[in-house]
């Protein structure tokens, strides 16, 4: 199974109408990969919340799903969009992640759980997520999650026991702290015995510098490969058969203690 991450340059002087034909001409030159990957929040930047009102669409119809759905389409590949800020009927914002299959219907929208920012920017405009979802690809289940999503091991337990084999993890993290997102990457890949693609973006916007880095680990914990700082197309073959023998040969996920008592104390 090939699966190819586009590490896409949020670059503030380029408008998100232009990106979005850009983009789009990247992923048509993709045919033949199995599954492409691509950042959070990409048109407008994930710390661009200033925009983030004037760039909401809706995820049938809204601009972004529209050229991705081409875009899949006539490059026959099931595509992960990323994340677009979504407004819903009741004007209410999310940070809604999209896939769409080889023929450009829809087949999985995630709104983000867990938002960023400690009650400003994403955290204070942005309704969370309440459901936890999966995507049926041909090749493997997708467990979804987005960028701050990999602090909360809880949310991946659950993808985990939905079934999931690859998670796929588009994001806008800062280069400030690409330490934590280099081992939260790994930690999610090792303690679910899962693949782990995570696509971030590149350059600076808000002034934020993004730290690139997208990574593809294994359900071993190896890293298969990682992206730069700068726009970059990372292609790499998975085993999707790796997940059920890693979990075999290493029951670890057979081994949890689940149920057991809450503390009913503080500790002594
Ligand atoms: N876009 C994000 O969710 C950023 C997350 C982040 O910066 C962090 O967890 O650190």
């Amino acid at each position: 199974m090939r699966a190819t991450l586009l590490q896409i340059d949020v670059d503030p002087a380029e408008e998100p109408a232009e990106r979005r034909v850009r983009v789009a001409a990247t992923v048509r030159a993709q045919a033949g990969a199995d599954l492409v990957v691509l950042p959070e929040l990409w048109p407008v930047g994930a710390f661009a919340a200033e925009r983030f009102a004037a760039e909401a669409e809706p995820v049938e119809g809204g601009p972004t799903a529209e050229a991705m759905a081409a875009a899949a389409r006539d490059a026959g590949v099931w595509l992960h969009a990323g994340s677009v800020v979504e407004r819903d009927p009741e004007g209410s914002l999310f940070n809604t992640s999209l896939v769409f299959g080889p023929d450009g219907e829809l087949r999985g929208a995630y709104r983000k759980i867990h938002r960023f920012g400690f009650d400003q920017g994403e955290a204070a405009l942005m309704a969370p997520g309440e459901r936890v979802v999966g995507v049926r690809h041909p090749e493997a289940v997708l467990g979804l999650a987005t960028c701050y999503d990999l602090r909360f091991p809880e949310l991946f337990r659950l993808l985990v026991d939905d079934g999931a084999e690859i998670l796929v993890v588009p994001a806008g993290w800062p280069a400030r702290r690409l330490a934590h997102w280099r081992v939260l990457v790994q930690a999610r890949a090792v303690e679910s015995q899962a693949y782990v693609l995570a696509c971030g973006t590149a350059g600076t916007h808000a002034g934020v510098e993004q730290a690139g880095h997208s990574m593809v680990v294994d359900p071993w914990g190896t890293i298969l490969c990682e992206g730069g700082t700068g726009e970059e197309v990372l292609t790499v073959d998975l085993q999707p058969s790796l997940v059920a023998s890693t979990r075999a040969e290493f029951p670890v996920l057979r081994d949890r203690l689940l149920g057991l008592p809450r503390p009913s104390g503080p500790a002594r």
